[in-house]
């Protein structure tokens, strides 16, 4: 499927991209969707390249598929389920059908129900116990957490509602850590699972009443469930009015749109949550609309391709000049390579090709200091995707926010211009000389030409973080359906699941570890000697 890409990187691979970048292709290398600017004109794509990379979209018949996405067919085809997380951020309403029956009124009636009860909760008419809340503790894992923490530490400047605090880890640590800072008598508890099953989610939820039955005699009033299993959330006694649910076409990583999302909203409001869905939603009608070569989903996922698939690139780093969005890489983790790490395509073949890459990162600067050492001068090259706000929230630290600015673009200059030895060597001739100039030049040479894309936006605002996140969703889907694969299951999570099952036992020495391999019982005897 790559060959006609292949070849034409073959002829071009040792090519210095920085010899092609004028104003023109700074031009016709980016795209814009309002003031979104993605620019990936600091990568060896020239426009035979991107020709190539969007007849594969073509090929592939993304455009169906995207379609068919909107459309409520069942596109997650291992599970015959549609995937429909775009029709939560549909605000217009206008009809989704799904098996015939048009989906929105639902939809629309819940995001009310939130509004509603996310309101009385910020203004103190929904109380606990002890009066109004003044913590809010959200417990989930996975889909069911990293969504609403994730924004709600992007959009801190928006929080006007009580303290939002987020429960994940089966670590006893974490729940612990969190309920010696709340008060029981005026805590509301939100259970968010999709299932309603998660080992993690319930055994926290579990922890938590226990802690809040011991001060306030009706813990179910102080607990909210979102879930799709109305008959779990009622054996767990949540009475139906503080149950919001949602289908089984919304998947667990593109869930914080509807009811996932209801710790977000009580944290910045119904309002700023809605202007969250808007962006969401304009995203949406742009990759719906927009030409591929002005479509930023699609380009998105095109340079992915080019670097993973064609160029050999396994990981690619994801590094905002935004502090707040310091949990964007770990919800990127989970969005991307819970979609899109499959080695097996929809038809049951192998791929045969590499499946999505490793995504990391952490925010600029700080990785400046930290890991940025291996991205410049490394051996193996690592795409980078930086993105940056004209403006942040603090109008009197302006000055500041320019020096964050700077070194996002000094980044992405350094990694494309490098520096050669000649250079190197004038900036040490007048410590050195002979043998030990050139050794001393050589530590301080960087390669260059090391590809990275650049998102900018005028600053973080509920709207633009629905853009940016809807983008990603939509360059997940794209790349899912180029490889071919099924970017809505997520099979590769239930083995460590079965297998944590049996050894539950084995660990709390009720059976024996005999059965299993000789590491794992050694650790658990290891284990066991230190008091396990
Ligand atoms: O929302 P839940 O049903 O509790 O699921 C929470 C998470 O756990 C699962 O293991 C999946 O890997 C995730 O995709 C999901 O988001």
């Amino acid at each position: 499927m790559f060959d006609a890409l292949k070849s034409h990187h073959a002829t071009i691979a040792d090519r210095r991209f920085a010899d092609m970048l004028d104003a023109a292709r700074a031009a016709d290398f980016s795209a814009t969707l309002g003031d979104m600017r993605f620019d990936y004109s600091k990568t060896n794509i020239d426009a035979d390249g991107r020709a190539l990379l969007i007849d594969l979209l073509d090929a592939r018949g993304v455009a169906d598929r995207r379609d068919a996405m909107f459309g409520g067919q069942a596109i997650n085809e291992t599970e015959g389920r549609a995937v429909l997380h775009t029709a939560l951020r549909n605000l217009g309403g206008a009809p989704v059908m799904v098996d015939g029956q048009d989906v929105m009124p639902d939809v629309l009636a819940t995001l009310d129900r939130m509004a509603d009860f996310a309101s009385r909760v910020r203004d103190g008419s929904y109380t606990g116990q002890g009066g109004a809340i003044t913590d809010v503790i959200n417990i989930g894992i996975g889909g069911s957490d990293l969504g609403p923490a994730m924004a709600a530490r992007a959009l801190q400047p928006y929080h006007d509602g009580p303290r939002c605090h987020f429960v994940s880890n089966v670590d006893p640590a974490d729940i612990a850590q969190t309920l010696a800072v709340c008060d029981p008598a005026t805590t509301l508890v939100i259970v968010a699972s999709k299932t309603f099953t998660t080992i993690e989610t319930m055994t926290n939820a579990q922890t938590a009443r226990d802690w809040m039955s011991a001060s306030v005699s009706d813990t179910g009033a102080q607990f909210a469930a979102l879930s799709t299993a109305a008959d779990k959330t009622a054996d767990f006694g949540i009475a139906p009015e503080r149950v919001f649910g949602f289908a089984d076409w919304v998947g667990g990583r593109y869930s914080m749109w509807g009811p996932i999302g209801l710790s977000l909203m009580i944290a910045i409001g119904p309002d700023n949550f809605r202007a969250f869905l808007r962006g969401g939603q304009a995203m949406d009608d742009h990759f719906r609309t927009a030409p591929w070569d002005q479509n930023l989903p699609a380009l998105l996922a095109l340079t992915g391709i080019w670097h993973n698939q064609i160029c050999g690139y396994a990981t690619r780093a994801v590094l905002p000049y935004d502090n707040n969005l310091a949990r964007l890489p770990a919800y990127l983790q989970q969005l991307e390579m819970e979609s899109n790490g499959k080695g097996v395509s929809m038809d049951g073949a192998d791929l045969p090709y590499h499946s999505g890459p490793v995504v990391w990162g952490e925010p600029g600067t700080n990785g400046q200091h930290a890991f940025y050492q291996l991205i410049h001068q490394g051996t193996r090259v690592i795409p980078c995707e930086f993105m940056v706000a004209a403006r942040g929230h603090d109008d009197g630290l302006h000055h500041q926010h320019r020096l964050l600015v700077a070194n996002c673009l000094a980044q992405s200059e350094a990694l494309m211009m490098g520096r050669d030895l000649d250079t190197a060597r004038g900036k040490v001739a007048d410590k050195f000389d002979g043998a030990e100039l050139d050794r001393q030049a050589r530590h301080r040479v960087f390669p260059g030409n090391r590809p990275s894309t650049t998102l900018i936006y005028p600053k973080l605002t509920p709207a633009v973080l629905g853009q940016i996140v809807a983008l990603y969703e939509h360059r997940v889907f794209v790349e899912g359906v180029v490889l071919g694969i099924n970017s809505y299951d997520q099979w590769g999570v239930e083995l460590g699941k079965e297998l944590a099952t049996s050894l539950q036992p084995v660990v709390e020495g009720q059976a024996s570890a005999d059965d299993k391999d000789g590491s794992t019982a050694a650790l658990v005897a290891a284990l066991q000697a230190q008091g396990l």
